[in-house]
């Protein structure tokens, strides 16, 4: 039994639905001059579900690499990598995080009237000398048509910054969204049901 894990991510809402469902984590941060921002690149035509995948398993090697130079004790590490879906666009159908106000006007205006799917992948490690755990999450999310002035204004909050697809459905971003297929925490970054069976299945204990 782990009385323990690392989470290997800055989200604050994977810390919270960690804690919603009682685990006690340790943070795994990223050293100075780690550079996780390029993996989130799409490769050219690089499909959702293959983006999340590779991302979240490259974030895990990185986490690994993380843990053997802190000479902490051994702990599962939990890593995750969400992101938008939308296959009409044509530039491609991953979206990611906003680079700025522009690229978050330009991403809101693509998902406005349109249904995209959120994809969440999750690896666990539960042994650095074996193959982790791994899932992939995919919901479905209904989105209203949005006004020029709604973008801006929803800009101006600044809540699309650091969210995959420029929106938060579990802040000001939910009032867009008249209906969902899926899990509310995947698309918020982390689907409780399916990590709590992950979870179990590592042995990891709950509070
Ligand atoms: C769609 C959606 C995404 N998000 C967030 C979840 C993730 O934090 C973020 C997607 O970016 P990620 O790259 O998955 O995660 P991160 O950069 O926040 O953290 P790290 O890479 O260190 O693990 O978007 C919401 O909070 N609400 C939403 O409705």
């Amino acid at each position: 039994m782990f009385s323990y894990i690392y989470l290997a991510s800055q989200s604050p809402r994977r810390q919270e639905i960690l804690k919603q469902i009682g685990v006690n984590f340790e943070m795994l941060v990223a050293a100075p001059g780690e550079d996780t921002e390029t993996l989130e690149t799409p490769l050219p035509n690089e499909k959702g579900r293959t983006y999340v995948e590779r991302v979240t398993f490259a974030k895990s090697a990185i986490a690994l690499a993380r843990w053997q130079k802190s000479g902490k004790p051994w702990a599962p590490v939990l890593c995750a990598d969400t992101a938008v879906s939308l296959p009409s666009n044509p530039d491609g159908e991953i979206l990611g995080k906003p680079n700025d106000a522009s690229d978050a006007r330009r991403i809101l205006k693509m998902l406005s009237g349109q249904t995209h799917q959120v994809l969440t992948a999750v690896v666990l490690t539960t042994d650095p000398k074996i193959n982790p755990l791994c899932l992939v999450h995919v919901s479905e999310v209904e989105f209203a048509h949005l006004t020029e002035a709604q973008i801006e204004s929803y800009i101006q909050s600044g809540e699309p910054f650091g969210k995959a697809g420029a929106y938060g459905i579990q802040g000001l971003g939910g009032a867009f969204i008249p209906s969902i297929k899926g899990s509310y925490s995947g698309i918020m970054g982390l689907p409780i049901f399916e990590v709590n069976q992950l979870l179990d299945f590592a042995k990891v204990a709950r509070i």
